[in-house]
């Protein structure tokens, strides 16, 4: 079994990557980084250090690893004829690797199982949106007779991979702890096989309960420790105001998520409890940089402030944590991050209503949004 992996980074490494090793799929890695791709290949393993309780080092082989910028027919020839194809790239990438995966399935002997498209990114439906990518890269005639050659599922990941000290070389230090969940009706009875991974019916519970809790808390960490001039997360989550901010928006994304998911409240507090200890974990060299990076996707119309905000207005439900976190987010000011750097340009050139229709999506007509103008026009003060 082989499966073609794009984006050989932290989650490519130290999840996705390592859970088809397991699985028993020979990895071909594809990265745009040459250098990252060299020491790959100069390299027969990596290892995958997983800190915390129940800690351990796994070893990687038996991979290759391919510059997807430099040599793309041969990235093309290997997508060919395997059997799985995943991505852990940002779902701002997504629509850069699509080409590829459309002109492989062209050249794809139709006789071969359909390849099993997977997009492993902190987005929902990252999956669909990559189908639609390679949909739209080809003509309507094309898509007609590629399509068939594949299937896409959407995917939830979770695994805190932080940034890697650069000493570290290939090798990665992950937490203990993961989830892949897959759904599985785009399957019927052909599921691949993938031990490590969870497949359910229907995945939008699933996804939500993890971006609105997992990533709702931890860039609330990151955006109030920023604030509080901390610099690792773990330390961000030991200072009481930063801790009270992250358990005040997961009361409220709680909420939402028993009201639209009907989750067990009592489920939900041990999840909640659960990620909290996730996130102190001192062992993991986490930065407030890293996980409140890209603000301008994270305060995005569907993402995991202005999402579940926005229907907790809707169904008339407590989001003050949520607003007060954006308010905080505003203030990330990291000069290497391009979306920051942006961020704070429109903070100046535009007028608060204007601000939250460009960033958030939302029409003036939601009833968010003036919520948020009031926020936005705070921080401008
Ligand atoms: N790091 C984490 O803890 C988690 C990350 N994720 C998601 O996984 C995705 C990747 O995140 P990380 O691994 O942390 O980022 P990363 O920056 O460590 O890795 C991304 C990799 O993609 C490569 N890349 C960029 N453009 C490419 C292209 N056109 N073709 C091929 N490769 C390309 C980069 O060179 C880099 O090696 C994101 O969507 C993130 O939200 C999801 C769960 C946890
Ligand atoms: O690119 P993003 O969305 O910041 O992804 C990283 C996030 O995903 C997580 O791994 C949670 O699954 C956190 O480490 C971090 O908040």
């Amino acid at each position: 079994m082989k499966a073609v992996h794009f984006g050989a980074g932290n989650i490519g490494r130290g999840f996705v990557g390592l859970l088809l090793h397991d699985a028993g799929y020979e990895v071909v890695f594809a990265d745009v980084n040459a250098e990252l791709i060299d020491a790959l290949n100069r390299a027969p393993s990596y290892q995958v250090h997983e800190v915390g309780d129940g800690g351990g080092v796994r070893t990687v082989t038996g991979y290759r690893a391919i510059n997807s910028a430099s040599s793309e027919n041969e990235l093309i020839a290997e997508i060919q004829t395997a059997d799985v194809v995943t991505t852990a790239v940002g779902p701002n990438i997504l629509r850069f690797v699509a080409p590829v995966i459309a002109r492989a399935l062209a050249l794809r002997d139709s006789g071969l199982p359909p390849l099993v498209v997977m997009a492993c990114e902190n987005a929902i439906n990252a999956t669909d949106l990559l189908k639609t990518e390679v949909q739209s890269s080809v003509g309507p005639d094309e898509w007609e007779a590629i399509a068939p050659r594949a299937i896409f599922a959407n995917t939830a990941v979770d695994r805190i991979v932080p940034g890697q000290d650069p000493a570290a070389g290939i090798d990665v230090t992950v937490e203990t702890f993961y989830e892949w969940v897959i759904e599985s009706p785009p399957f019927g009875d052909a599921r691949p096989e993938i031990p490590g991974a969870t497949f359910v019916d229907a995945l939008g519970p699933y996804i939500e309960r993890k971006l609105f809790t997992v990533n709702t808390g931890h860039a609330t960490a990151a955006y109030y420790g920023f604030a509080a001039g901390i610099d690792r997360i773990s330390d961000a989550l030991a200072a009481p105001r930063v801790a009270d901010a992250v358990r005040a928006v997961l009361e409220e994304t709680s909420a939402l998520l028993v009201a639209k998911h009907g989750i067990d409240p009592d489920v939900q507090r041990v999840y909640r409890e659960k990620i909290l200890g996730r996130f102190a974990n001192p062992h993991l060299p986490d930065t407030v940089q890293r996980v409140g990076r890209q603000p301008l996707r994270k305060l995005s119309r569907n993402e995991r402030f202005i999402g579940p905000a926005a229907e907790l207005a809707e169904r008339g439900i407590p989001r003050t944590a949520l607003l007060d976190a954006v308010g905080t987010a505003l203030r990330f000011d990291v000069a290497d991050d391009e979306q920051s750097v942006e961020m704070r340009s429109l903070l100046v050139e535009l007028d608060a209503p204007a601000f939250v229709e460009r960033v958030t999506g939302l029409a003036p007509g939601h009833p968010l949004f003036s919520e948020l103008v009031a926020v936005v026009s705070t921080s401008r003060a």
